[in-house]
């Protein structure tokens, strides 16, 4: 659920974002708080000149209690006004920085202090931290281990290790992408796993970039996508297989547009021989149709599909299959008339039904409407 309301700067709200959770809430209370969260944030008059700002409101992770009570968090972002320029790269990540492979032994307490939540997923909570020996801000990723207990073996390591830690290794190695988020070490204890990573920020993921910002010009959207792209490219060239791409799982920093991918917690090994579709575990919006009808589906179609649906959301604000048995069909949710003749021939091209006829990434990078300047 997504409105837009004007509140004057000096009120409750400065220029980060605030995030809060209300709730549990019967239908009533919520529908209730709702009403007097829109009172309180109606236009009021700018008596003392002051400036007007306009704030998105997003209301997430609504999750219905077997008491049927309500838990919703809401978020109220200052709007913002994304400069037509051309993303800059992000900063590069020193590897050196990066120690081996083995769980920390120290406790995670003892050397980061946990500030607040950045996100939760299906599979964990995301906490800002800081490291205490300088300071320096990282994202820490916290996954009960029961739903996590799957151990995978990669090249170079002698023993198995758990499956997200094995594949975010092996994206540590040199050459490292800047548009791929990196681990810079994880902890081990019996009851939870901790992950220590990258924080770029300012930062959003791109659904609430998209849904935060003024109008995005195609120029814009055009540098998301070769970084995205790029990101995905890396990923396979390394062995892994993202296998989850979406609008959550991309982190846009609203100062430089530089992108990275982050969670791969539904990612594998590539392998030739394809992945069960009944065990697909992504976003079902994201889904190429081979994954609902088809016995196995492949990583770099897959891949190249979802980008299709990724670069399709950034331009129309919507999604281009609203429903499964469109994706099934095929059948594409109308464009907005300001999209243009080559952006549309991209989307389609990687919307194809047929897995082998979509382009490989080296094709979508040398694409008329990516090697476009405007
Ligand atoms: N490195 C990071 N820096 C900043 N925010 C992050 C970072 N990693 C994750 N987040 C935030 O936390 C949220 C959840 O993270 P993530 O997607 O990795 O968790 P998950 O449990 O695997 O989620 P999912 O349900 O998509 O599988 C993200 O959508 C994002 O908002």
């Amino acid at each position: 659920m997504k409105q837009l309301y004007t509140v004057p700067l000096k009120r409750s709200y400065d220029d980060n974002m605030s995030r809060c959770q209300v709730g549990p809430y019967n239908t009533e209370r919520l529908l209730a708080f709702l009403n007097d969260l829109h009172q309180r944030l109606v236009p009021e008059q700018d008596q003392e000149g002051e400036n007007m700002r306009t704030f998105v409101i997003t209301w997430d992770n609504v999750a219905f209690h077997h008491s049927q009570a309500i838990t919703t968090w809401f978020e109220v972002h200052p709007r913002l006004n994304v400069p037509d320029t051309n993303p800059a790269v992000p900063e590069p990540t020193s590897v050196q920085d990066l120690p081996n492979c083995e769980p920390t032994k120290e406790s995670l307490y003892s050397l980061y202090e946990l500030q607040g939540v950045l996100g939760r997923g299906s599979f964990g909570t995301v906490y800002r931290a800081i490291r205490k020996t300088d300071g320096r801000q990282f994202a820490i990723k916290r996954l009960c281990k029961w739903n996590n207990t799957r151990s995978i073996q990669i090249p170079g390591y002698s023993k198995p290790l758990p499956r997200e830690v094995a594949l975010m290794l092996m994206l540590r190695r040199p050459p490292v992408s800047p548009y791929v988020i990196q681990m810079y070490e994880w902890f081990d204890r019996r009851l939870v796993m901790s992950l220590v990573l990258e924080f770029p920020h300012p930062c959003m993921v791109l659904r609430k970039f998209i849904s935060t910002s003024s109008a995005l010009t195609e120029r814009i959207t055009r540098g998301l996508m070769r970084q995205l792209v790029l990101a995905v490219q890396h990923c396979i060239d390394h062995g892994v297989f993202h296998n989850d791409i979406h609008a959550d799982n991309i982190l846009v920093n609203t100062r430089t547009l530089g992108l990275k991918l982050i969670d791969f917690g539904a990612a594998h090994l590539v392998n030739s021989a394809g992945y069960d579709s009944w065990r697909y575990l992504g976003a079902v919006e994201f889904c190429p149709p081979e994954a609902l009808s088809m016995p196995k589906y492949y990583a770099v179609p897959t891949n190249v599909w979802s980008l299709g649906v990724v670069l399709y959301f950034m331009v129309n604000r919507q999604l281009p299959f609203t429903y499964a048995m469109q994706t099934l069909e095929g059948s594409i949710n109308s464009f907005k008339s300001t999209v243009s003749t080559e952006c549309r021939d991209l989307i389609g091209q990687c919307l194809n039904r047929i897995p082998e006829k979509r382009p490989t990434f080296n094709q979508i990078l040398r694409h008329q409407w990516i090697q476009s300047e405007s």
